[in-house]
């Protein structure tokens, strides 16, 4: 007889799905040097946020994460109830964020992508390409929750001013900056030898360089987006974030944002869903341990 139970536990899919969400979350938090964003450096443009913040708001969506999973698995396939019952607990997932961080606005857009996301991987598990994933997350984005309230946020008040896409658009073309810009070039750096640090970062840079980031929008306006967006060109052009020409690039890129205070909030938040379709799609134990 043992005093301790050594066998790993089995963990259900759901489990295993809010696993990996909530490490993409804590992996992009980590990710150093982000151009204005929150790392392990510092607060970036934020006055509000920090490290320890990104963390535990990330810690306190692993029961909402699972529990869309479950709504996915329980439901099995898409359609309103499915979408309705995503939408309150992304609602009540957004609620336990606020407490935990005491109001401040840490995960939004992540609850949104990842929960769709967690969702369309718990439907079809063993159908993980990162296209098929995206594209019924599209098709649960496409679908009218009558219950969400009618957003007069930051989002939708810079995308009628500029008329630019926001989160909900992204979503709804199965998230173009991840799968068309976000993964390969991921994908890329790797191949050509960066380290797993310098290829995310290259992630995020792909991303930024045409995401019409409504934090970015809404805290300075056009002319923080064009920073944000050349600027993020200039350090792939450079070589990227793993050559000496990019990290002069980054180095500039992270000064200029942090002086216009344009925080790219909405490009982290796909940079993690970005994490998240990699390791789906490479089959990071999706299915070991699955019961
Ligand atoms: C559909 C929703 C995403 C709501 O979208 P909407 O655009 O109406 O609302 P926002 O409140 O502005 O939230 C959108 C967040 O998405 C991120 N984002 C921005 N641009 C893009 C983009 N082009 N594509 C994808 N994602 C984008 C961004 O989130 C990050 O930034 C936040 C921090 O920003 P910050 O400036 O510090 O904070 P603010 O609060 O804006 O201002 P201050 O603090 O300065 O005062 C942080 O959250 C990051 O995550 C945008 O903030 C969706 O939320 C929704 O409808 N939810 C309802 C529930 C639901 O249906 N859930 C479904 C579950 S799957
Ligand atoms: N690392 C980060 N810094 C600031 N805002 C964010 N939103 C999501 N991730 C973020």
């Amino acid at each position: 007889m043992h005093a301790f139970n050594l066998q790993p536990k089995k963990l259900s899919l759901a489990e295993r799905l809010a696993d990996m969400a909530v490490d993409a979350l804590i992996d992009e938090a980590d990710l150093s040097p982000k151009p204005a964003l929150v790392d392990r450096r510092g607060n970036g443009a934020h006055t509000d946020l920090h490290l320890g913040l990104m963390h535990a708001s990330a810690l306190s969506l692993w029961p909402a994460f699972k529990e869309m999973a479950d709504a996915a698995l329980e439901c099995g396939e898409i359609g309103l109830p499915l979408r309705e019952a995503l939408g309150r607990i992304g609602r009540e997932g957004e609620a336990a964020m606020l407490a935990t961080t005491d109001g401040v606005n840490t995960h939004r857009g992540a609850i949104w992508a990842l929960g769709l996301l967690v969702a369309a991987a718990a439907l079809e598990p063993e159908s993980s390409v990162a296209s098929a994933v995206t594209l019924r997350a599209a098709r649960l984005a496409l679908l009218n929750d009558r219950y969400a309230p009618k957003p007069f946020s930051h989002g939708a008040q810079v995308a009628q001013r500029y008329g630019v896409r926001g989160a909900r658009e992204e979503a709804q073309l199965a998230f173009p900056a991840v799968t068309g810009l976000g993964l390969p070039q991921l994908k890329r750096s790797r191949a050509a030898g960066a380290g797993e640090q310098n290829a995310r970062l290259d992630a995020l840079l792909a991303i930024m360089t045409t995401l019409a980031d409504t934090c970015v929008l809404y805290r300075a306006g056009e002319p923080g987006l064009q920073a944000m967006q050349h600027g993020a060109r200039a350090v792939l052009d450079a070589g990227g974030s793993a050559s000496l020409g990019g990290r002069r690039q980054l180095h500039a890129l992270d000064q200029q944002l942090i002086a216009m205070n344009a925080s790219p909030g909405g490009a982290a938040d796909l940079l993690a869903a970005c994490l998240f379709l990699d390791r789906i799609e490479r089959g990071d134990g999706l299915f070991p341990g699955v019961c």
